[in-house]
């Protein structure tokens, strides 16, 4: 039997995420209103626990670089109608995602 966590509705949640559909990136900045302990069990995107995903550190640096690069790279805008979301056992986009990545040089 599989059983999974609702990751999205917990981003939901007002009290963890005061306006959740807006991109605020620095709910996960150091020093913010947030305290560490509730940040850290806010989500189980990694799930939780003695089996808790073993490569999270290898994926987040993989992340970190893939998403600096292209940001490094590229300009990236995006100029259709709004995407919503959809549970497909991950959440994916409900339409094609028409990105469209702009050289900066
Ligand atoms: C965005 C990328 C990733 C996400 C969101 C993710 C998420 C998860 C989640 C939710 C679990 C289940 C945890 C649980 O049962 O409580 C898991 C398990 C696991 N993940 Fe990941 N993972 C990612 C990338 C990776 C990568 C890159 C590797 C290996 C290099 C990896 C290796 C594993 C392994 C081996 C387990 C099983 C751990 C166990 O059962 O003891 N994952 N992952």
């Amino acid at each position: 039997t599989h059983v999974q966590g609702h990751v999205y509705g917990m981003f939901q949640d007002e009290k963890y995420f005061p306006e959740p559909e807006k991109f605020k990136p620095e709910r996960w900045t150091k020093g913010t209103a947030m305290k560490q302990e509730v940040k850290a069990m806010s989500n189980l995107v990694w799930g939780h626990g003695a089996r808790m995903c073993i490569g999270r550190r290898f994926a987040e640096q993989e992340l970190h670089i893939l998403l600096t690069k292209i940001v490094q790279n590229f300009r990236l805008e995006y100029n259709h109608s709004p995407v919503g979301a959809v549970l497909n056992t991950v959440m994916t986009p409900d339409q094609p995602l028409r990105i469209s990545f702009i050289p900066r040089n």
